[in-house]
């Protein structure tokens, strides 16, 4: 495992899927100069993702042989697809800026809060269960999926008390302007001159 120097910081992203975790961390994580840790998967890529961005796509023999090689810091089964992060990767990631962030599940958050703990910030970002059905519908996710992903909805929801930030996400640019503002006093720079 990485051993983290004193000032690096991890920020993880978590909350119901569709609730826009992706979208405001790269926006304000990009407005911050952070890298993201990008998770391996077996899930088939969905028509817009790119290998390499949005993950790392790779098939399950390769995700259990690197399992077996211990690579993974962090592994995760959601709808029947394996999701991991490696440690090799937070380190890469860590010699080009000294923060980075992750979109995780609940247990990947709670595992890396567990492994690196004040080094964590865990940022909650949630809507409510219309909105993300409205917001995967209009992706393009299949009746079948958007069931699935809904199933996790309450369980993922519970998990916000166990977060340092919690933002709801209906206004995106309202969203990303507070999200800026708190990741930038968390890395004690208070660099933005945002009100
Ligand atoms: N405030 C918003 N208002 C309307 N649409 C939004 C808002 N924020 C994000 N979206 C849209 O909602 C969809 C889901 O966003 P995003 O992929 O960022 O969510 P996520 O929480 O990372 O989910 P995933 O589990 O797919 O990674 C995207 O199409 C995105 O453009
Ligand atoms: N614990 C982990 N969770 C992860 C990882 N990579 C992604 N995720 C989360 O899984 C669900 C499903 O993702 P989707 O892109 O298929 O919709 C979502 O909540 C992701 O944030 C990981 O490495 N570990």
């Amino acid at each position: 495992m990485y051993a983290l120097k004193e000032r690096e910081m991890i920020f993880v992203f978590t909350g119901p899927h569709g609730a826009g975790r992706k979208t405001v961390a790269e926006m304000s994580g990009s407005t911050l100069g952070m890298k993201q840790v990008i998770s391996y998967t077996t899930r088939p890529p969905k028509a817009t993702e790119v290998d390499g961005q949005d993950y790392h796509f790779i098939s399950p023999a390769q995700f259990v042989a690197a399992q077996a090689d211990n690579e993974f810091i962090e592994v995760s089964t959601v709808n029947e697809h394996l999701y991991g992060i490696k440690s090799a990767d937070i380190e890469l990631m860590f010699q080009q800026s000294g923060s980075i962030y992750l979109i995780l599940n609940r247990f990947g958050a709670q595992t890396l809060k567990k492994l690196y703990g004040e080094h964590v910030v865990q940022i909650f970002i949630y809507a409510d269960r219309a909105t993300l059905e409205e917001r995967m519908r209009e992706s393009g996710d299949s009746e079948e999926l958007i069931a699935k992903y809904l199933s996790h909805y309450e369980d993922e929801m519970a998990y916000r008390d166990q977060c340092d930030h919690v933002f709801e996400n209906v206004d995106l640019a309202h969203t990303v302007f507070d999200l800026t503002k708190t990741l930038d006093q968390n890395l004690n720079r208070n660099l933005l001159d945002l009100d």
